[in-house]
């Protein structure tokens, strides 16, 4: 890490609020299972994000919900600190987590010309350092406190600019998961207006086209597909929702191929349905996305064992 940058007035309080338990246990909970059933490959390496138009985008706006009071918990909270006149709109939400050897150095958040609409940022933590993750600590480079500690429910808010210059540490294992917005002072870059525009196209689309619910339809399928060594152009690497359903204990069986599949990421776009050990679940999932979604739910209402076991295999 680069040695702390000398500041002229050390003796003003960093435009920075640390707040302890701002989301409790179940919204961290919640967030972690949209991000673990939703997510996608990020925009660095080791790096995965849920933004609310994939969401849309991949016919999982239901998942919306959970972020609409904590978007606006969060956006009153920033204006009050920081006495905002005009009322501020947000730019970005995210959950957005880092898995082994992600990390990044000093920079502010406004720090390119295409970010300077970015005027205060958010972070939310929703899994904690030491038992969720190693590594991951949060360092600002003047000022009080140094080293924020990441633990569920806290929340970290400052100015985007470069007051308040940060870096984070690289994860040593596991993987941390926050939930980030950005705001700004410019309506033109509300995130709102977007997500309401995107939304009324799909439900025209729907009810146009398909009146019923559709379960969650996949993004392309780079989009999922997660490459540990990053000169393999994807020779080596996982599709994350398979990575996933794994974790849960299962292995995924194509309706139309015969077996189970291990990795052919196009036909985890197709029908499957879900083998754990020698069970056969007999559901068939549109695809493994929607199979992901339907078992992380069920997983999270500790519920697996009552979703109707088919034959034994
Ligand atoms: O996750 C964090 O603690 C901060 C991440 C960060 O600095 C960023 O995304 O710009
Ligand atoms: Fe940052």
């Amino acid at each position: 890490m680069l040695p702390s940058r000398e500041m002229g007035a050390k003796s003003l309080k960093p435009p920075r609020l640390i707040l302890h338990n701002f989301l409790t246990s179940e919204e961290c909970k919640e967030l972690e299972f949209i991000h673990k059933s939703s997510s996608t490959v990020g925009y660095r390496p080791n790096v995965f994000s849920t933004t609310l138009s994939h969401l849309i985008a991949t016919n999982s706006s239901p998942f919306l919900i959970p972020f609409v009071p904590i978007r606006e918990k969060l956006k009153e909270k920033v204006e009050n600190f920081f006495g905002c006149e005009y009322e501020l709109c947000i730019e970005f939400t995210g959950l957005i987590s880092w898995c082994r050897g992600a990390c990044i150095g000093w920079h502010s958040d406004d720090n390119r010309p295409y970010l300077k609409q970015r005027h205060f940022t958010a972070v939310c933590y929703l899994n904690s350092y030491g038992k969720d993750f190693k590594g991951g600590l949060f360092h600002f480079q003047d000022g009080e406190p140094t080293t924020l500690v990441p633990m569920a429910g806290d929340v970290a808010i400052y100015t985007a600019d470069s007051c308040n210059i940060h870096a984070v540490d690289e994860i040593i294992e596991g993987e941390r998961l926050t939930l980030t917005l950005w705001f700004s002072r410019d309506s033109a870059h509300d995130e709102d207006a977007k997500l309401i525009s995107l939304l009324s196209k799909t439900m025209l689309h729907c009810s146009i086209n398909m009146p019923e619910v559709k379960p969650p339809m996949l993004a392309s399928i780079n989009m999922y597909w997660f490459s540990l060594d990053l000169a393999s152009h994807q020779q080596l690497g996982f599709d994350i929702c398979l990575a996933r359903m794994h974790v849960l204990g299962f292995d995924v069986c194509s309706c139309q191929a015969e077996g189970l599949l291990s990795d052919s990421t196009e036909i985890l776009m197709e029908p499957l349905q879900l083998v754990r050990g020698k069970e056969l679940f007999k559901q068939d999932f549109v695809n493994i996305l929607h199979a992901l979604q339907v078992f992380s739910l069920l997983q999270m209402l500790n519920n697996i064992d009552q979703y109707s076991v088919g034959s034994q295999m």
